[in-house]
């Protein structure tokens, strides 16, 4: 069977909560490969959008696929499924379990997917430029080492669709550009990245920029 190139494709997404129509009408349509950033204004609808592409929540209307799947009608169950199989998450607040090493972390995230395997968990944080560091707990690693072991945790599993959300929100300029050097290495890897954003330096990093206004795509 051949691979569909289309990453993530949305038809006429809507999500109202109660009277709030945080997106509305929204059509996008991801290559496979891509890197791009969602921006906007605070409470044009990233986080709504974001939520339903990482299975977390659902549409009210329109549909959406994902990696060739129809996800429309997905139940939580069947979201929790694909999110595991199909999703890599990278948060701005880093969720590392403190009493684990940074492999230990990585192999967490195995565990909880399948079966660990310290050489592929080694391997993802080499990845990332960390392979220097697989010994040491979060609290002795900088914010933006932090990060590229988040990044590394969410990739290991090998997702095809890593989302983002402010992944520099919390780290200096320093620690910020080798964030966004990770990120620009996996996209020449051909992973397919979705970035939120606010800071116009990531954006432009990106391939490409949705934007949303007012729960509608923009540009
Ligand atoms: N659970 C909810 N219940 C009611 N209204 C909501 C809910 N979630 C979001 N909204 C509303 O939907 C709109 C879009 O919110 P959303 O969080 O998607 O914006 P955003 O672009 O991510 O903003 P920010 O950049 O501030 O995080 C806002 O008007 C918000 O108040």
């Amino acid at each position: 069977m051949t691979q569909p190139k289309i990453a993530i494709e949305t038809r006429h997404l809507t999500r109202k909560f109660g009277d709030i129509v945080a997106l509305d009408d929204a059509n996008i349509s991801v290559r496979k490969g891509e890197f791009v950033a969602l921006m906007g204004a605070s409470g044009s609808g990233k986080t709504t959008l974001m939520n339903i592409l990482t299975c977390l929540d659902s549409a009210s209307s329109g549909e959406v696929w994902l990696d060739g799947v129809n996800a429309t009608a997905f139940n939580e169950e069947e979201r929790r499924e694909f999110r595991a199989r199909h999703i890599g998450l990278v948060f701005q607040q880093f969720h590392l379990i403190p009493y684990l090493t940074a492999l230990e972390n990585v192999m967490l995230a195995q565990y909880y997917h399948s079966v660990p395997d310290e050489p592929s968990a080694r391997h993802a944080l080499e990845l990332v430029g960390m392979g220097h560091r697989l010994e040491h707990l979060p609290n002795q690693l900088s914010g933006g080492e932090q990060q590229r072991v988040c990044i590394a945790r969410a990739l290991v599993n090998e997702p095809p669709l890593i989302f983002a959300d402010e992944p520099t929100g919390n780290l200096d300029e320093e620690n910020e550009r080798k964030v966004l050097e990770t990120f620009q290495h996996l996209h020449d890897e051909g992973r397919t990245i979705i970035m939120v954003t606010h800071n116009p330096v990531l954006g432009g990093c990106a391939e490409r920029i949705i934007r949303l206004q007012h729960g509608k795509i923009v540009s």
